[in-house]
């Protein structure tokens, strides 16, 4: 099967390792030979890391890498069988690459999004093939994480849902199934989840390594919620508390003024170097 994966972002380059590592030949669509650079650097860090804990032997990591042509131009995606878009959380911006690639893939290929809490059935209302658009939701890291939700929108067909399932266990992971709703099923627990972290650490309660502990050890969670915010990255965090404030129109999911403001100072996250915690050093 042939896979494109379109953005080198945080995603992006898991996405296209993962599918690589399962012996795929992945497209990997990014705006510039920077960004694609960047996108190799990471996926090297990654595997190196899976070799060093013994996860992956050290001659197989070539073979993956060799699996993964980079691209540019989005005229290389005529062929391919599954389009993975991975790009910033803006609705119009997604729109635009889909009309895209709706007019340059095959009549039978499927576009799916890795979008965290947008609208499958208004990204699909941009293509001739609404039936063929999905959510192929993964988890960050990529390569660590088990989840794939499976988002069908209004018009996507239960053919697109059962092929993608198939996809999704063959190359490792295990998919949950979705009806579109904001947020999905993990990030609307999970994204309020961290802005009552930011709100707490706010309010003064405790300090940010307090309250990672405190849910590390309280409730058990691998990282802390600003931790986590900090991979993740804060500007997609905001923009998913944004997706689902606006479109349940509920004040509880408001982004709270904090996250606002570190988004508008690019203190982002492990992405720009810094957000709560500093890795810079
Ligand atoms: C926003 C959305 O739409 C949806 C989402 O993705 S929400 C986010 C979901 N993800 C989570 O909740 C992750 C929670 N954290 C965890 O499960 C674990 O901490 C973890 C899997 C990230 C790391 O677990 P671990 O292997 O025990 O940790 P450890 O070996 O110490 O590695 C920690 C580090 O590796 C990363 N990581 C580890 N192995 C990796 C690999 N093979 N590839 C990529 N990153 C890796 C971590 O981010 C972190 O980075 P650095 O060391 O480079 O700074
Ligand atoms: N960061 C996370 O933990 C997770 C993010 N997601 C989703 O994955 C998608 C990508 O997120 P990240 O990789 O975190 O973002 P990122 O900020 O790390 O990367 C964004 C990518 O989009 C590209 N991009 C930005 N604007 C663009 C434009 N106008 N046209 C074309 N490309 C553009 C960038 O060049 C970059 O490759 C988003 O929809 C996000 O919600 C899904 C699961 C987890």
């Amino acid at each position: 099967m042939k896979i494109c994966v379109v953005g080198t972002g945080t995603m992006g380059n898991g996405i296209a390792q993962t599918f690589a590592q399962a012996g795929h030949d992945v497209l990997l669509k990014g705006r510039s030979e920077a960004s694609l650079e960047k996108a190799h650097k990471t996926i090297e860090k990654s595997l190196s890391k899976l070799v060093e804990k013994g996860k992956m032997e050290a001659a197989e990591k070539e073979a993956i890498k060799a699996r993964i042509k980079d691209t540019m131009d989005y005229g290389d995606c005529k062929d391919v069988d599954l389009v993975i878009e991975g790009v910033a959380e803006d609705m119009p911006t997604k729109l635009e690459i889909f009309k895209t690639l709706d007019a340059i893939c095959k009549p039978e290929a499927i576009l799916a999004t890795n979008t965290s809490s947008l609208s499958i059935t208004e990204i699909g209302a941009a293509t001739s093939r609404p039936d063929k658009v999905i959510g192929m939701h993964f988890f960050n890291p990529v390569p660590m994480m088990k989840l794939v939700e499976v988002i069908t929108g209004q018009l996507t067909s239960q053919e697109t849902h059962d092929k993608v399932m198939a996809i999704a266990t063959e190359i490792g992971k295990t998919p949950v199934s979705a009806n579109e709703a904001p947020g999905f099923v993990v990030n609307r627990i999970l994204i309020p989840m961290i802005n009552e972290g930011i709100s707490i650490y706010a309010d003064g309660v405790a300090s940010k390594e307090e309250i990672d502990e405190a849910m590390k050890l309280g409730a058990n969670h691998p990282m802390g919620p600003l931790a986590l915010g900090d991979l993740i990255g804060l500007d997609v965090c905001l923009a998913i508390m944004e997706v689902l404030f606006h479109e349940f129109e509920d004040s509880k999911y408001r982004p709270h003024p904090l996250l606002r403001k570190m988004v508008r100072a690019n203190q982002l996250g492990r992405k720009t170097g810094i957000g709560f915690y500093d890795y810079r050093k």
